[in-house]
């Protein structure tokens, strides 16, 4: 598939497109279909990278996937995963973040697992020391080799008391999917508590789980002996709906975003309405558009949930560019999350990055080596460039930046882009925006 795009920037996007299942939540939901003894059926799947890549995996392991992406439909029959012999797992390093979360599924079902490398957006070390800790604790023995981490639990897996360091969602993730089939009770503190997590529980709830999630970052789970399969529909994507929302303020347009809920993206959603953008929920989806007039700055800070998204940060700083003043974003979630600036300075972006916190409470990356808050001065127009996306975020923020400025820009990358969005070009394409795919 080719990886170029020339974007004929300028025009306002408008129109009305659709977005599916959250990428962050289904595969989750389909690592979690290994712990059934019956199949799964999950509905509102987006026919996007992560998708393909967890499908491999899970084929890999001897489970029968059969997709329908029109449909959205997924069918996953873990019958035969305990005679499957999986070879080439290597071939999957660095592909995703997933292969991670297999390791508690895993060991309940086989004693062992082998986990290739990971990959994922370079936005920060992403570090896996507390999913390895949680797994310890629930007495895995962990093994670290070449090209990825073999684990047993020849005694089988027990509950366990744990406080994570910081509200991961992986982390969160891990301590669920072990938890759910270990023996005993577990309880998690200092939990993260995105959406996606909190339908990652409805969807082990349905399997026969026993979960709690009480208001203070704890989670309380009951192990049980066995776990069926789920019917499930995936709760929309709340980036790729606020990545369309920025891409609407960035270019002076008007999306109507099928699929996007409101109670997902309340932070959102008030930072939208204080930069100048407007928007208009309804029954199937939400409005989002740019009333004219000028856009204000802000000061931001990203945060977990119920804070505002880090995955939201990058689309946003491209409208920042388009607002009146000078704004402030601190990104207090990964260490490394603005390199995609410089090509926006280039094309015209005034951008300062700063090692100190700015505009906020310290965070944990303070007094530390990274550039980790930026000042946004605007408005500034942009002027097309020769861009290459850098990650999926990031990329897609160049792809609005290439939206936005006047004559035709170069992205190269785009694949990395097909990660998290589903068929983006045909989206541009339905919104009436001028580019050509090489
Ligand atoms: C596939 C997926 O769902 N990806 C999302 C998930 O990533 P992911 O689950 O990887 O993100 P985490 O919430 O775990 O990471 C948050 C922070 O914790 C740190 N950390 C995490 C684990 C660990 O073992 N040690 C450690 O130090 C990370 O470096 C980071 O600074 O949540 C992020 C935060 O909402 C989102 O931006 C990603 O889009
Ligand atoms: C950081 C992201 O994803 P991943 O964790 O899969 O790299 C993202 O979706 O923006």
């Amino acid at each position: 598939m080719n990886d170029l795009l020339y974007v004929n920037g300028g025009t306002p996007l408008d129109g009305t497109i659709t977005v599916r299942g959250a990428k962050n939540f289904v595969s989750k939901a389909m690592v979690a279909s290994l712990l059934g003894d019956t199949p799964s059926e999950l509905r509102n799947v987006p026919e996007i990278r992560d998708v393909a890549v967890v499908s491999g995996l899970l084929e890999l392991h001897g489970v029968t996937v059969d997709y329908d992406a029109p449909a959205g439909v997924l069918r996953l029959d873990p019958s035969n995963v305990e005679s499957a012999h999986v070879a080439d797992i290597d071939a999957h390093a660095g592909s995703s973040r997933i292969p991670i979360l297999f390791c508690g599924p895993l060991l309940h079902r086989l004693g062992e697992a082998f986990i290739p490398d990971l990959g994922g957006c370079r936005i920060g070390d992403r570090p896996i020391n507390y999913h390895l800790d949680i797994l310890r604790q629930f007495g895995a023995h962990v093994d670290k080799r070449e090209q990825g981490i073999y684990l047993a639990a020849p005694n089988g897996l027990r509950g366990t008391k744990i406080t994570l360091p910081y509200p991961s969602v992986g982390a969160t993730e891990q301590l669920l999917l072990t938890a759910v089939r270990a023996e005993g009770i577990t309880e998690l503190s200092n939990a993260a508590i995105e959406p996606e997590i909190m339908d990652l529980i409805n969807v082990l709830q349905k399997m026969g789980a026993i979960i709690s999630v009480d208001t203070d970052r704890v989670i309380r789970i009951e192990g049980v002996a066995r776990l069926s399969g789920y019917r499930h529909t995936a709760l929309g994507d709340r980036i790729e709906a606020a990545s369309w929302a920025s891409a609407a303020l960035a270019t002076h347009g008007d999306i109507f975003v099928k699929g996007a809920t409101q109670p997902e993206m309340t932070a959102f959603l008030n930072t939208f309405r204080k930069v100048g953008g407007e928007f208009d929920v309804q029954d199937e989806g939400i409005r989002f558009f740019h009333p004219g007039g000028d856009l204000r700055s802000i000061v931001l800070e990203t945060d977990v949930h119920p804070g505002f998204m880090t995955d939201w940060q990058q689309p946003l700083v491209v409208a920042l560019t388009q607002a009146t003043g000078l704004s402030i974003v601190h990104e207090t979630v990964y260490e490394n999350r603005f390199g995609f600036t410089d090509a926006l300075v280039g094309m015209g972006a005034t951008i300062q990055v700063y090692k100190d916190c700015l505009g906020g409470r310290p965070c944990r990356f303070g007094q530390r080596n990274f550039y980790h808050s930026a000042v946004i001065s605007g408005p500034t127009p942009l002027a097309a460039a020769e861009i290459e996306v850098p990650d999926l975020r990031g990329g897609f923020s160049h792809l609005i930046a290439a939206l936005t400025a006047k004559g035709t820009s170069t992205v190269r990358g785009i694949q990395l882009i097909d990660r998290g969005y589903e068929r983006f070009t045909e989206k541009l394409e339905a919104l009436g925006a001028e580019f050509s795919r090489e």
